[in-house]
């Protein structure tokens, strides 16, 4: 991915109220989904809160590996695939849940297993917006969104000091 200049941190209830105002689309988009398919690790997040609020039961994982060192992507590797009890009918009625598309390349890949089933992201960043149905809030780019489960507590410097700290 190209190189990033700003930085969106997302809290914990931030990240749960975006999920489930998602939830609350995809409640509307379909009365009810077969099954959800999430893409680890970062969909398993948004993947629980959104099976929660629609009642879902069956979830998937299908398992890919691509940003090694914070925001190098490197080969996109899948590390397991989803089971083929659930490739039926290229994946009609099946929901698709990752927590953000980037350059889209994850969602292509996967896509490309279950044309037919609905891809959902909390987060878009433009390249990828064309390969997800469903998405809360769109960043630009240039943006890195820092999600709660790689965030800690630290100091912050005063804002009259500067960026130099
Ligand atoms: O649109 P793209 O440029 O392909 O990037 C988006 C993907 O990158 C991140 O996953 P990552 O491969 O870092 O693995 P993780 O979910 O285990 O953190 C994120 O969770 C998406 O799945
Ligand atoms: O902006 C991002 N944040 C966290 N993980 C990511 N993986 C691709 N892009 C991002
Ligand atoms: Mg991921």
């Amino acid at each position: 991915m190209s190189a990033t200049e700003k930085s969106f941190p997302v809290s914990w209830e931030q990240f749960h109220r975006d999920a489930r105002a998602l939830a609350w689309r995809l409640a509307g988009a379909r009365a009810e989904w077969k099954a959800i398919v999430c893409i680890t690790r970062g969909g398993l997040v948004p993947a629980a809160i959104i099976a929660r609020e629609l009642g879902t039961r069956l979830i998937e994982t299908v398992c890919i590996a691509s940003y090694h060192d914070y925001n190098e992507q490197g080969d996109l590797k899948v590390l397991k695939e989803i089971s083929p009890a659930l490739l039926e009918n290229e994946g009609d009625g099946i929901l698709i849940v990752d927590d953000l598309t980037d350059t889209g390349k994850t969602a292509a890949l996967v896509r490309a297993m279950l044309p037919k089933a609905h891809f959902a992201t909390v987060y878009a960043k433009p390249k990828g917006r064309p390969l997800v149905d469903t998405f809360i809030t769109e960043v630009s780019q240039d943006t890195w969104i820092f999600f709660p489960w790689d965030l800690g507590l630290t100091f912050q410097a005063p804002i009259a000091r500067g960026s130099a700290g």
